[in-house]
């Protein structure tokens, strides 16, 4: 096919695949190859994300090209033989429908766009999913400066450095510090009503919500770039600090229908679920602190949930994220994804959770190809929304004052400000934000004292840097504002 060699990116060896004990592929990841000859549409197609001798091949009347959607994707479904039914869970009306997307990750919806695309990737499970290649594959990521470094392929596990840069670790420490908690476990049906949480999770945590930061919300677009998920799947971000000796147990971060089936009754029968962990390293650790795969490298499922012993082990390193799939490409679960964080040994462990679900968290926002997708009747949601560009402003306040200042962010639908930063006498600090956002400056002993001052975001440049000097905008004038 004419997609030869673009498809090696994509495609992964069955040997790559170490389990026995489960099929090796990728279950529902098709990558398929489309182009015309002769008034005909021509189809190449791996299955299931492995590099096959002997490809699908399929032909198509050209006029499958001026077909609808719909039509396109009944007729694509038929020759490359499969269903919904590659699901486990049954429910089939709450499954969501299967996507096209370029290799960028981008939702395709229409046969010319295939077309145009000619190597397409097709996800059963409808939410786009990096492919693994095998480990050690690095991949750089397309209008961002970070390279996906594949950790593991069962599960499918990916490391990027330098994610997060050092200060923005340290205010999201701070935003965590301010109110921290016990960190809960959801319990699931067996468990007695009153479960020890602390049996199995013994760090602190808090959950801080990007409508209070300009950083987070930055964040946001900068993960959504990096998963290709829309933002409207985000959970609200969970930091959490281990201190000496805390740890949590070898878990999994979805939501099992057969284990969950009375305690959580938001997860569709298990169609809706988290799909996969953007995990933040927001701190180094001396020594231990890990996340630990305890099922890696073809390992049988644990008999001890706290043994940290065997595994595929990810060292904490600040700036660093970790992520993995907790389902696989059609929306079933991967059981592979059991991962836990062992014990710190020495140090502190300050990191975050960063959950995407493979819906939109709103049950209102419908799904995309919900209404072309009657495979079997009555299909509920899709998010239509395309990832943003991030345009996010680096702003620079450079304090020449003799006192520290403080830097708070106004929302635009709340009175109440959001403090984001001390800038010390004699230096500056830099923030993300967006244009058109406001921040409020306030000088004296504290953060409640005086507002000396409001500064409105440009829309350019991209770098923006204010100066705080006592000559002059933000001289301090008593009663001014
Ligand atoms: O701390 C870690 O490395 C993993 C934590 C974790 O899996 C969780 O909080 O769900
Ligand atoms: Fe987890």
């Amino acid at each position: 096919s004419p997609c030869e060699e673009r498809s090696g990116a994509w495609l992964t060896d069955r040997d790559e695949f170490l389990r026995t004990d489960e099929p090796k592929y990728l279950q529902g990841l098709h990558v398929a190859c489309f182009w015309q000859q002769d008034h005909k549409l021509l189809l190449e197609a791996h299955m299931n994300g492995v590099r096959e001798e002997k490809p699908l091949q399929a032909e198509f009347e050209s006029k499958a090209l001026n077909e609808d959607w719909r039509s396109f994707r009944k007729a694509l479904q038929s020759k490359m033989r499969f269903t919904k039914a590659t699901n486990e869970w049954g429910n089939f009306h709450l499954k969501q429908p299967f996507g096209i997307f370029a290799e960028s990750g981008h939702r395709l919806g229409s046969s010319a766009e295939v077309l145009a695309a000619g190597l397409v990737l097709i996800m059963e499970g409808g939410q786009w999913f990096w492919p693994p290649v095998r480990v050690g594959y690095l991949r750089r990521l397309q209008g961002t400066p970070y390279q996906l470094e594949t950790q593991s392929v069962q599960p499918v596990v990916f490391r990027v450095r330098g994610f997060l840069r050092e200060e923005e670790c340290e205010v999201i420490i701070a935003m965590g510090k301010s109110n921290m908690s016990e960190s809960p476990v959801v319990p699931m049906d067996i468990h007695k009503p009153d479960l020890d949480a602390k049996e199995y999770r013994t760090s602190t945590q808090a959950r801080i919500s990007s409508s209070e930061s300009p950083l987070l919300q930055e964040l946001d677009l900068r993960i959504s770039n990096l998963t290709r998920v829309p933002v409207s799947h985000n959970e609200e971000v969970q930091v959490l600090r281990y201190r000496l000796g805390e740890f949590y147990a070898a878990h999994n971060d979805n939501f099992d229908p057969e284990f969950y089936q009375t305690s959580v009754d938001y997860i569709d029968k298990g169609h809706r679920n988290r799909l996969l962990t953007v995990f933040w390293y927001l701190t180094n650790v001396e020594k231990g602190g890990e996340t630990n795969f305890p099922r890696a490298n073809a390992l049988p499922q644990p008999q001890d949930v706290h043994s940290c012993k065997d595994g595929l082990k990810v060292r904490p390193e600040v700036g660093t994220v970790v992520f993995w799939y907790s389902l696989r490409p059609n929306g079933n679960n991967d059981p592979n994804g059991l991962h836990s964080g062992c014990p710190v040994e020495d140090g502190q462990k300050w990191s975050a959770n960063y959950w995407v679900w493979n819906k939109p968290r709103s049950f209102e926002i419908s799904m995309p190809d919900a209404e072309v997708d009657d495979e079997y009747s009555g299909e509920m949601s899709v998010a239509t929304e395309e990832v943003q560009a991030a345009n996010n402003i680096t702003v620079v306040f450079d304090n020449r004052h003799s006192y520290p200042m403080y830097l708070f962010w106004k929302p635009p639908d709340r009175d109440q400000e959001a403090f984001m930063g001390v800038v010390k006498p004699k230096e500056s600090i830099s923030m993300l934000t967006f244009p058109g956002h406001v921040w409020h400056l306030r000088a004296g002993a504290d953060q409640s004292s005086q507002l000396i001052g409001a500064q409105e975001i440009n829309d350019r440049p991209s770098q923006q840097v204010f100066l705080l000097s006592p000559e002059e905008a933000y001289e301090p004038s008593a009663g001014e504002l």
